[in-house]
């Protein structure tokens, strides 16, 4: 452990920051400068509302911008029918605004679009951060560790010295839990971008579930019941672990009143809208009803592999989901403890978009 102080983007000074790593093992890192550091002191004011405007919305819904046919490098394939479109033979940090906007449509209509093959880590982070910004404001992690002078990374690291996943592992059946980032914000996150930095040589990918595939496979009744309803998703969980294990709390913990049923503001395509990370009762039902809808809910998201994709993660690997409509698990399955495994370590930047809407004019409630 070391401490250090840094300064924000905005010149605001950042409290003393702790590098959670051990420097023994990863002075050689090449990706040293995005390691994990938590922040010990810094307190940030409550997330304000926001207008958001979906980039998606300015798209040709052809794409022929992005998808090129006189690009003959590129590949794209659908991974599965469902969810999931891979891309090779395109840059990200070559988009311009035109493509930025079509590639924000096809993470809506596919969930998630993986790109291969990326120069993306290796852009600097002012470059990425101006990218994801593109999207929608930046979300800076409550709690989680970021990296260094960039709090709007959001580090994901799993080493010898990851003592969460090393409980989790100890304490549980299994690690994976699909979950929504942080949707317990009131303007809960849009698309969103991992970059792996070290890929262990086998193991840690990642899965996605369609929502929007969830929603459809429900029968009549309860999609008409579920479109009349709203869901608490709650933050306060995660903070009160962070406390337990040491961390600071940056923000203090939210809750809102999301519609179960949510329309995306681009398809117009209903996803169901609740995750067993955060959502923690159905408004206006009896303790059992709520406790038994979430829990058929959470089971046929984590049960469907049929509308799932898993993927595998490669050096150059860049992964775009939306947050709206799909629900994601690590998959934490080789010995982070044993450095023989590898290092897996990643960052993730995460726009925030628009305030849920619902069916027939439900909206989020705080
Ligand atoms: O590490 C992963 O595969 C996913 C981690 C995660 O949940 C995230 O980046 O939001
Ligand atoms: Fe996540």
């Amino acid at each position: 452990m070391s401490t250090t102080k840094t300064v924000t983007q905005s010149g605001d000074e950042v409290g003393r920051l702790t590098l959670a790593y051990d420097d023994a093992i990863h002075q050689q890192y090449q990706y040293h400068q995005y390691l994990p550091v938590y922040d010990e002191e810094t307190r940030f004011e409550p997330i304000q509302p926001f207008e958001f405007k979906d980039r998606g919305l300015e798209a040709d819904k052809a794409k022929s911008a992005l998808l090129s046919s006189s690009n003959s490098e590129l590949k794209v394939s659908k991974l599965t029918p469902v969810i999931g479109t891979e891309i090779r033979g395109l840059q990200l940090s070559q988009l311009n605004d035109t493509q930025k906007n079509e590639l924000a449509l096809l993470i809506a209509e596919r969930g998630v679009v993986i790109f291969r093959d990326q120069d993306f880590k290796d852009i600097g982070p002012e470059k990425q951060k101006d990218f994801a910004r593109y999207f929608g404001p930046l979300h800076v992690h409550p709690v989680g560790a970021h990296v260094k002078d960039h709090l709007e990374f959001h580090n994901i690291y799993l080493g010898p010295d990851n003592e969460y996943r090393a409980r989790q592992r100890r304490e549980r059946l299994t690690t994976t839990g699909y979950h929504s980032d942080v949707s317990y914000e009131h303007q809960p996150p849009g698309i969103t971008i991992l970059t792996l930095l070290s890929v262990p040589p086998t193991g840690g990918d990642t899965a996605w579930a369609s929502q929007t595939a969830a929603y459809a496979r429900l029968s009549q009744p309860i999609k008409t019941l579920l479109e009349g309803l709203r869901a608490e998703h709650s933050g306060f969980n995660q903070a009160d672990n962070a406390r337990r294990d040491g961390k600071h709390v940056r923000r203090e913990p939210v809750k809102s009143e999301h519609p179960i049923v949510r329309v995306h503001p681009v398809t117009g395509e209903k996803a169901l809208f609740v995750n067993k990370g955060f959502t923690k009762r159905i408004i206006g039902l009896q303790h059992e009803e709520s406790d038994a809808l979430l829990q058929l809910l959470f089971n046929h998201i984590a049960l469907g592999q049929d509308f799932q994709v898993r993927v595998k993660w490669e050096e150059g690997t860049v992964a775009l989901w939306d947050n709206r409509v799909t629900a994601h698990t690590a998959i934490s399955d080789f010995d982070h403890h044993n450095p023989q495994e590898g290092l897996r370590h990643g960052v993730r930047l995460t726009s925030q978009a628009d305030k849920p809407s619902g069916v027939s004019g439900l909206e989020s409630v705080w």
